[in-house]
């Protein structure tokens, strides 16, 4: 199905890398070399990276917090009552909360903002429809939650935005009337508007399921024997360490660590990290217990997001209201765009306290399922159907 862009893609080059590669290897493993011309994908980098220098600490330790703390504990403190002048741990969770009130006691609020506006949903999969497991393979979404996705999408645009490969979330949500952004936003399939003539955005038109014709945008596409090749490496230099798993993407790989005895989260990070540190066209990204290797190219949620909105033809303004619902860091960068002009409505999924651009929370799946039946029942009282 998929067809080569007629146009060169408006992706921009990264300005830094989020998390710089490591100096030499600790464990004597080699940047791997990649067989891919670096020339073909050089006018998307501009991105210095660092020659392998001395080891250091301070950045080890650094990944190491970003290892421990990428997937937030529980709440504990969640139905109990609070004295407000203890000024502890509670009071600080307390303080988050009313920075990031929870979006079901806040429903009303939000529905008057989206009221007679233009609403369109994004939503992110694992950790948000699916509750977190330790197997990759058995994030399932239930049945009550695939049917509260449906009705949302009854009454509003509504797309899935995944770090996992377009297909395989598709196939998880199995739901054909959503837009689909896999690889964290690098592979979008998305609706053909009028306004927005055939290959204006770097897009092709295909045809997709049911014989429907829709938009496909896959800005890093070239990036694809590159994460096929850095793939076989990770899965090669992972062997070794139980537990450890790797997934492709087609656009990023993933590397899982959940299941890895903490001792071994640091020499598997290092091997990553050593996997890519000669190579300017990928970046390592945390996500929750996992390190993801991705393109080094300035595109991610937020821009698949702005993308889908002008797409569905919702561009971004005073009428339009998108709200996304994510859990994850790699979704901070779609908190960022929705909240762009103070029209839209980010959502952060934690069960604790954490530094986000969302202006609301909810606990988990189960919260976010709730907030879902909410708002299609409030968008079905309101609105006619969206098509
Ligand atoms: O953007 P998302 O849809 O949230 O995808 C992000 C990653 O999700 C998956 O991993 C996470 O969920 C797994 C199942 O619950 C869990 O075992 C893992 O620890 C989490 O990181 C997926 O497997 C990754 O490839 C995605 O990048």
């Amino acid at each position: 199905m998929d067809e080569k862009p007629k146009q060169a893609s408006p992706v921009l080059a990264d300005s830094a890398p989020n998390n710089p590669p490591p100096s030499k290897s600790i464990l004597g493993i080699h940047p791997r070399r990649m067989s891919q011309p670096r020339a073909v994908l050089s006018k998307y980098l501009t991105i210095p990276r660092r020659k392998p220098g001395k080891f250091d600490d301070v950045r080890c330790n650094g990944w190491l917090d970003s290892m421990k703390a990428s997937s937030p504990r529980k709440n504990l403190l969640k139905g109990r009552s609070f004295d407000f002048s203890s000024g502890d741990a509670d009071s600080g969770y307390l303080s988050w909360m009313i920075k990031h009130p929870s979006a079901l006691t806040s429903f009303e609020k939000i529905f008057e903002q989206a009221k007679d506006k233009k609403v369109a949903v994004f939503l992110d999969y694992d950790g948000t429809l699916s509750p977190i497991v330790d197997d990759p393979d058995c994030a399932l979404m239930s049945d009550e939650m695939r049917s509260a996705v449906r009705d949302v999408a009854k009454c509003c645009p509504t797309a899935i935005i995944s770090g996992r490969s377009r297909d395989k979330v598709s196939k998880l949500v199995g739901l054909a009337e959503l837009y689909y952004a896999g690889s964290h936003g690098m592979d979008i399939i998305g609706p053909i508007n009028s306004d927005d003539p055939d290959g204006h955005l770097g897009h092709v038109k295909v045809t997709y399921q049911q014989g429907k014709e829709v938009k496909l945008f896959q800005p890093a596409r070239e990036f694809i024997p590159v994460i096929d090749e850095v793939f076989r490496t990770l899965v090669e230099i992972t062997k070794g360490i139980k537990g450890a798993k790797v997934e492709n993407h087609k656009f990023c790989a993933s590397v899982h660590y959940r299941n890895v005895d903490e001792n071994h989260w640091l020499p598997l990070a290092q091997r990553v990290y050593d996997a890519v540190a000669e190579d300017p066209r990928l970046r390592v990204t945390h996500g929750r217990k996992v390190l993801e290797v991705r393109p080094a190219i300035n595109w991610n949620k937020g821009k698949a997001v702005e993308f889908l909105l002008q797409s569905i033809g919702l561009k971004d303004g005073e009428g339009v209201v998108p709200i996304y619902i994510g859990d994850d860091k790699t979704d901070e960068d779609a908190f960022e765009a929705v909240g762009k002009g103070g029209h839209g409505v980010g959502i952060l999924v934690s069960a604790a306290p954490r530094e986000t651009s969302a202006s609301y929370s909810l606990e988990g799946p189960s919260e976010v399922m709730e907030f879902l039946k909410r708002l299609a029942k409030a968008g079905n009282n309101a609105t006619p159907p969206h098509h």
